[in-house]
């Protein structure tokens, strides 16, 4: 089974803390060990977030917001990179077809970023369409899509299953700033609708969580269901 795991920022690197990488790591090991082919794309996290609000102030422009983001989720690559033994591929895939090759070879490849105006959340979704990955998985830091911010609004319900289609609605008006916050980002979305791509959204705090929901399907966030996709096939016994 080929998977792509987004590990946001949000979860990865709030802030600076050895432990929780190596969390992350280990359950990335885990599911390599299991027979996982693993596309891993890291956010840029409470650093990044820092690094363009300096930035936004001295006058930067969103472009040069989006770069210095970028620079960041490749730091943060290169800590998973770090905390990950020796299946993994040393070097941060700058690109799609880096990465692939890696995956192709038996390694886990990381990412970061990879071009302004978007996140890396549309980083991970090309990376499953690029290699045909049989699952999408956001570790985020809420557990799945809800029908609003559920940190603005109290009322706001989640989503156990919804359509890609659906998905591009409910993200839809999330403002794209550098440095702004949404489980899945727009383009993201509309790339899982193309490629057909099955995703789950769930609460990667607890990087546990993300095992059960690949090998068995087993979650509490938002199962995106391909309209005309495959069925999903799971790998444990
Ligand atoms: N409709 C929505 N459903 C779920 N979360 C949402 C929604 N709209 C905005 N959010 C916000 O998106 C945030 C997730 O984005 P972020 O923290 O940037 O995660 P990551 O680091 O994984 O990219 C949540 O904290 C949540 O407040
Ligand atoms: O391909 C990319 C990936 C990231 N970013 C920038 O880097 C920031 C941090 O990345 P991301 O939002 O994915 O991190 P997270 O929300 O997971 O912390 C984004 O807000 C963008 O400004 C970008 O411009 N292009």
């Amino acid at each position: 089974m080929r998977v792509v795991i987004s590990i946001g920022g949000s979860v990865l690197a709030p802030d600076l803390d050895a432990r929780r990488v190596e969390g992350h790591a280990s359950v990335v090991e885990t599911l390599a060990r299991d027979g996982c082919e693993i596309g891993a794309v890291v956010g840029g996290g409470g650093v990044a977030r820092d690094y363009i609000g300096a930035a936004r102030d001295l006058g930067a422009n969103e472009v040069q917001l989006d770069q210095i983001g970028i620079d960041v989720t490749r730091i943060n690559a290169r800590l998973l990179i770090a905390a990950l033994g020796s299946q993994v591929d040393p070097k941060v895939a700058h690109d799609y077809e880096d990465a692939g090759d890696a995956i192709r070879r038996g390694d886990i490849s990381v990412m970061g970023g990879v071009m302004p105006g978007q996140t890396t959340d549309a980083v991970a979704a090309a990376l499953a369409e690029y290699v045909d990955a049989d699952l999408l998985v956001y570790a985020t830091s809420v557990d799945g899509v809800f029908s609003a911010d559920p940190k603005s609004d109290p009322d706001a319900t989640k989503f156990e299953e919804m359509t890609a289609a659906e998905l591009v609605d409910v993200i839809g008006d999330i403002e794209m700033n550098a440095g702004s916050s949404a489980p899945v980002d727009l383009l993201a979305a509309k790339l899982i609708e193309r490629a057909k791509m099955r995703t789950i959204v769930l609460d990667g705090t607890d990087p546990d969580r993300i095992t059960p929901a690949v090998l068995r399907g087993e979650h509490t966030g938002t199962d995106i269901i391909p309209e005309g996709g495959d069925e999903p096939t799971y790998w444990a016994p």
